[in-house]
């Protein structure tokens, strides 16, 4: 009897030299480096810079990228008007879908398949993509759009597109931290797309605005603002437990818990929840925290499930002041480096990704 790998759990597809997540060890490495410490240590420039080129700049080369990526930070014309003409209905994912596929559509080099081009494109869209998120959380609360600044970095240029102001560095830090731990993560469902469509020998702007589709569900990115919506409908830390036990009972799924490849404890947590204590105290939400560990207590000795980044991090871009809806384009935003590093990866040695069913149907049968 064929064997059937239900969405795929456990099959290995190909290899990667991008990141590797081990289980056991709770650990993630980008090529090669622990996540953790490149979080504390580097810029979000330059752990995109190691993820697309396999070391980390040294000093010039970081400055010349930079130089490269903030000279592109200023959204075409035609991206802005198709992010205005969508309605404030509609999700912002879906706004960075489409501004993904304009983008892609007025890039002269979109169909060049050298890697040289790729990484162009990738640069310029990792450059253009926070204009995007930043512009739509702003049209949908009624502010005029803020140009991009090119003195500042890449996790400072979202507050000041988003606000018109750069916080504390204490809430930079925490920014990039989330920027860093979001931007790879092997062959999640949104990657794996963009490899899908990469290995059809599609175009770079097809297989990202795949992605982001993929991202937008709530069982893969779209749990980051799921977690603010539950936090919102739980209200307080004192309800937590016996809100748990309605969801619990009515089979729903709590998210921002559980993962399909860490059993133990999803290895980015650790440095997101300091990130999340120090934010508290710099904020003063002692009751953010206090519903935080009341949920996941809860959820830890019902079930033994365990939190994902999404759990820290939902809470954390609401403390900053994002809109809860532009939580995942943010995710977005950072992960254009994992899925145009795969994208290039993918294309460096291809071989059409297509798997086989199992037909379980009708039997064969003749038209009367
Ligand atoms: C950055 C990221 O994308 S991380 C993932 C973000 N997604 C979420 O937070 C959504 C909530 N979590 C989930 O839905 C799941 O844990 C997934 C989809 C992430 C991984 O799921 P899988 O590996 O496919 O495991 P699966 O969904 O089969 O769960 C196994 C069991 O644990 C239960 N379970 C897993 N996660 C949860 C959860 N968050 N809440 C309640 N139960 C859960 C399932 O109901 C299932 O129970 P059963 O065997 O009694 O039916
Ligand atoms: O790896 C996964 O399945 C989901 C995830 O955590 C990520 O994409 O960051």
């Amino acid at each position: 009897m064929t064997e059937i790998h239900k969405g795929l759990a456990g099959v290995v597809v190909d290899t990667t030299a991008i990141s590797s997540v081990d289980p056991e060890s709770n650990s993630l490495l980008y090529r090669g480096y622990p996540v953790d410490q490149l979080a504390e240590r580097c810029v979000f420039e330059e752990v995109a810079y190691l993820l697309w080129n396999g070391e980390l700049p040294n000093a010039d080369e970081l400055a010349a990228f930079q130089g490269r990526g903030r000279s592109q930070r200023t959204l075409p014309d035609p991206v802005v008007d198709a992010v205005l003409a969508l309605p404030t209905t509609c999700h912002p994912m879906d706004v960075v879908r489409t501004a993904v596929s304009v983008i892609g559509a007025h890039d002269p080099t979109a169909e060049d398949p050298s890697r040289e081009a790729n990484l162009a494109k990738s640069i310029r869209l990792l450059a253009q993509v926070p204009g995007v998120v930043a512009l739509d959380q702003r049209r949908r609360r009624g502010q005029d759009p803020i140009p991009a600044r090119d003195d500042l970095k890449f996790a400072e240029n979202i507050f000041w597109m988003t606000f018109g102001e750069v916080p504390d560095p204490v809430v930079v830090k925490a920014f990039e931290v989330s920027l860093v731990l979001y931007a790879e993560h092997s062959f999640n469902a949104s990657t794996f797309t963009a490899r899908v469509i990469a290995s059809t020998l599609s175009d770079l702007h097809s297989a990202v605005t795949g992605a982001v589709g993929a991202l937008k569900g709530p069982l893969h990115g779209g749990a980051n603002e799921a977690v603010m919506a539950t936090f919102a409908e739980i209200g307080s830390a004192d309800q937590a437990a016996a809100w748990l036990d309605a969801e619990i009972a009515a089979k729903r799924k709590v998210m921002g818990f559980g993962h399909r490849v860490y059993k133990h404890g999803d290895s980015r947590v650790p440095t997101m929840r300091a990130w999340l204590g120090r934010l508290i105290e710099h904020y003063d939400r002692q009751d953010l925290l206090d519903l935080y560990v009341a949920l996941e207590d809860a959820m830890t000795a019902r079930t033994g499930i365990l939190p994902n980044l999404d759990y820290p991090t939902g809470p954390v871009y609401h403390l900053m002041g994002f809109d809860t809806p532009t939580f995942t384009p943010l995710f977005a935003a950072a992960r254009v480096v994992g899925w145009t590093a795969h994208v290039m990866e993918q294309l460096a040695s291809n071989s059409l990704i297509r798997p086989l069913s199992s037909y379980d149907g009708p039997a064969r049968r003749d038209m009367t």
